[in-house]
């Protein structure tokens, strides 16, 4: 069985899947899509050579009986609405990070899901399907360097066209605040996000880079540095300090090289070359799961976290303090833990 699914937005990141669903991965195909723009949909399905029926609107999309699953890929503040009417459809329905823009927003989905009775929302945090996390992951939950007490991190890009207001830690350091939990299997009860001295690199009026200081439940500290104008490379860094030792997420593979007296390797430049066996893992334990009638993927519950988080961080930059987090108990529908496989 093939699963016929409707993609929303076909911008950047909609045409990567869309490409990715239809070229690399199996059991599914793109059958419908719909974008404000409705020319550059059209110009999707050509470019892509897909036999996908251009929609007028998401809420047309979802309706359709020719779709089974949806799939979220247009601005963040059109998420909340899109994926709301997918669950009232009763349809399963990946989205994009963010979830929702605000935490109510997440929350309202939450209890929109948890109403209709099963799980049907998987949010798009890739880091979780990445190998060299799910490795790192792994260590961590063999007891290999105990019980982990400390975690530094790194999350760099070369540069943050678009950036504005509080973007570095509402959409690049919320990959960050999803997958430490998930990795340390543990939640934040407090945020503080530090200034450091303003890169000359970032646009006016923009605060780069940031320190971003978590703490969680049983007590380990995290400290995650964004610095999204760093001029030489996308690099992502994550060191877990534990009682008995170190382990740190894996660089990805490349070619040392001895050449003018010198030993060098390249560093990646794009997000999306970094994580894009991340995004292919992905996607096909979305189709997997989803033919099973299952979510095995980040869930709605996760977005929220993250939103309340990201929140958090917000405040405690504004405020400069420590800014409490507190979260309601997380509802036993969601108990089901994501399956890893490596
Ligand atoms: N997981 C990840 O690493 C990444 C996730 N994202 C997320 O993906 C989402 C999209 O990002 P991009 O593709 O970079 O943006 P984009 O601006 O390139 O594309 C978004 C598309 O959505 C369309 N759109 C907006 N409102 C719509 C509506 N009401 N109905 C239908 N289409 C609508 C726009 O016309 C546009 O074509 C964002 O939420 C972003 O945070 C983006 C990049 C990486
Ligand atoms: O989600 C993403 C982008 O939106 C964001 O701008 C980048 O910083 C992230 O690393 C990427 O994964």
């Amino acid at each position: 069985m093939t699963l016929r699914i409707g993609v929303i937005g076909t911008g950047a990141i909609g045409q990567e899947h869309v490409h990715r669903i239809t070229h690399s991965l199996q059991g599914a195909e793109i059958v419908a899509v719909t974008d404000v723009n409705k020319e550059q949909a059209i110009k999707v399905v050509k470019k892509q050579n897909i036999n996908a029926k251009v929609y007028e609107s998401g809420n047309e999309l979802i309706q359709s009986s020719d779709v089974e699953a949806i799939m979220v890929t247009s601005w963040g503040p059109t998420h909340e609405e899109f994926v709301l009417a997918a669950i009232d459809a009763g349809k399963p329905v990946f989205c994009e990070k963010p979830l929702a823009t605000t935490a109510e927003g997440c929350k309202r989905i939450v209890d929109a899901e948890v109403t209709h009775g099963k799980q049907l929302v998987q949010v798009g945090f890739m880091r979780r399907f990445d190998h060299s996390y799910r490795q790192l992951k792994k260590v961590i939950d063999e007891g290999k360097i105990g019980d982990p007490l400390m975690v530094n991190c790194a999350h760099r890009a070369p540069a943050a066209p678009g950036f504005k207001g509080d973007m570095a830690l509402t959409d690049s350091l919320v990959h960050e605040m999803d997958v430490l939990r998930w990795l340390l299997d543990d939640d934040y009860v407090s945020a503080q996000v530090l200034l450091p001295r303003r890169t000359r690199f970032a646009d006016e009026g923009l605060q780069d880079p940031h320190i971003m200081l978590l703490e969680t439940k049983q007590g380990i500290r995290i400290s995650v540095e964004s610095f999204v104008n760093c001029q030489y490379g996308y690099d992502i860094q994550c060191q877990v300090v534990g009682e008995t030792g170190t382990a740190n997420l894996p660089e990805p593979s490349s070619v040392p090289v001895r050449s003018d007296a010198k030993l060098s390797n390249e560093i990646l430049v794009d997000w999306k070359d970094r994580f894009i066996d991340a995004f292919n893992v992905e996607f096909q334990e979305w189709i997997d799961s989803t033919k099973k009638g299952e979510v095995n993927g980040p869930s709605a519950w996760d977005g929220y976290v993250a939103a309340v988080t990201s929140d958090a961080c917000v405040e405690a930059k504004r405020t400069g303090q420590i800014e409490p987090i507190s979260m309601p108990k997380r509802p036993a529908f969601y108990d089901r833990g994501q399956k890893v496989k490596l």
